[in-house]
């Protein structure tokens, strides 16, 4: 089974609106891939001009979150529709460090990622243990749980087109990736809970990412793997590292 790989780049709380456009001007031309999915998932306000900036070229635009009510007194927060009107199709979701810092649960998780598919953006719904889980030997249990949740009461046909990024939390911007089994093992088995829940079909067409300090020299043997599908790249999206990772053959 051979899927489409699709790298996305994190900025996380980086680069203000005119900081962002140069680094979309760089990046530009080093990313051009015709069999990668390119996505650069930026900070909210960076949005509208970034979504300018990469017209004309098959860069996606993603947001790092969104809330899942419609409209209304949520001051603060953004609405699928406000993402889907400024042009952008995918949406990071449950990022360890929102879940961490801004008390998201599976239950929101599974709230936004329902809210994403109704209005036909992908999430890209992240997972991933800590290092005192994994230590304790619980890192697939928790995962599944994670993914079991976050994917309930959806279809199999909108999980098909889902994005699910596995980030062990402690290879999050430490310098520490995490071994190419280690990633594989967890990306496999995380590929078998999708399997368990839909289908061997849905199992076969969903995207799982590997995130967690992905850099040019380890992208192109993590991305080799059977059921890594591409990266959520944090710090090495915002230079021109970038684009070896995309072109990682
Ligand atoms: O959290 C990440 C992407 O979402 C990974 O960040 P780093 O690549 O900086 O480790």
């Amino acid at each position: 089974m051979s899927r489409r790989k699709i790298v996305a780049g994190n900025w996380k709380m980086n680069k203000t609106p005119s900081e962002a456009v140069a680094l979309v001007e760089e990046l530009m031309p080093l990313v051009k891939s015709d069999d990668v999915d390119v996505v650069f998932c930026v900070p909210a306000i960076d949005i509208i001009p970034v979504v300018e900036a990469v017209k004309g070229s098959n860069i996606k635009v993603g947001a790092e979150n969104m809330y899942f009510e419609e409209s209304g007194a949520y001051t603060g927060e953004i609405s699928p529709a406000m993402l889907v009107d400024a042009g952008v199709e995918y949406v990071v979701i449950g990022h360890s460090e929102r879940r961490e810092y801004f008390a998201e649960t599976d239950e929101t998780v599974n709230k936004k990622v329902l809210k994403a598919f109704e209005h036909n953006l992908t999430p890209i719904m992240c997972c991933g243990e800590t290092l005192e889980q994994r230590e304790q030997g619980v890192t697939m249990d928790f995962i599944r749980q994670q993914v079991k949740i976050g994917l309930l009461g959806v279809t199999a046909e909108q999980a098909k087109k889902a994005v699910i990024a596995y980030e062990p939390i402690w290879a999050i911007g430490t310098g520490k990736t995490a071994t190419t089994a280690q990633a594989e093992e967890v990306c496999a088995g995380i590929r078998a809970c999708v399997a368990e829940i839909f289908d061997q079909a849905t199992a076969d067409a969903i995207r799982i990412q590997y995130g967690g300090s992905v850099t040019a020299d380890t992208a192109a043997e993590l991305f080799a793997e059977a059921d890594i599908d591409g990266g959520l790249v944090g710090g090495a999206s915002l230079k021109a590292d970038f684009g070896k990772i995309v072109n990682y053959k």
